[in-house]
């Protein structure tokens, strides 16, 4: 599965389903997030806030914790979707949760078009600034 297996209709139409499982009653703005797996597989998510508001899960951060329970994996594609069906740019919390499972080449669906994860968080901190 790569970047160009992607079918970006079937994407948005999986963020569109999740974001109808959204628990957003303080920000009344539910979010859908989908990630094409390297292994064929469409994951998704959807914000899950709380009455402490600063605890609020991102869409994008319920995908993650699917995909790792799932088995893991390496997202090949990504979209977001607000409540209206619009396509959504991941916080910059969220852009690095994500830069963690991409596949080489990852792209995602931005309010722009289509980018690369590079694109969209560009000098990444990643593995390689860790200590060896
Ligand atoms: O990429 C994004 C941006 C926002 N939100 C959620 C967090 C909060 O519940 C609501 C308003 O910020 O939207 C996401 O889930 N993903
Ligand atoms: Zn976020």
């Amino acid at each position: 599965m790569s970047s160009s297996d992607v079918d970006w209709d079937v994407l948005r139409a999986a963020a569109t389903d999740a974001m109808q499982r959204a628990y957003a009653p303080y920000s009344r703005f539910p979010v859908g997030a989908a990630a094409l797996v390297d292994d064929g597989r469409i994951i998704t998510g959807c914000n899950v806030e709380n009455a402490s508001y600063g605890l609020t899960l991102c869409a994008e951060c319920t995908l993650v914790g699917q995909l790792q329970l799932g088995g893991g994996g390496r997202i090949v594609a990504f979209a977001c979707v607000d409540g209206e069906g619009n396509a959504l740019m991941p916080c910059g919390r969220c852009r690095q949760l994500l830069y963690e499972f991409r596949a080489p080449g990852m792209l995602l669906a931005t309010v722009s078009g289509v980018r690369t994860m590079d694109e969209v968080l560009p000098d990444a901190f990643g593995p390689q600034n860790l200590p060896a």
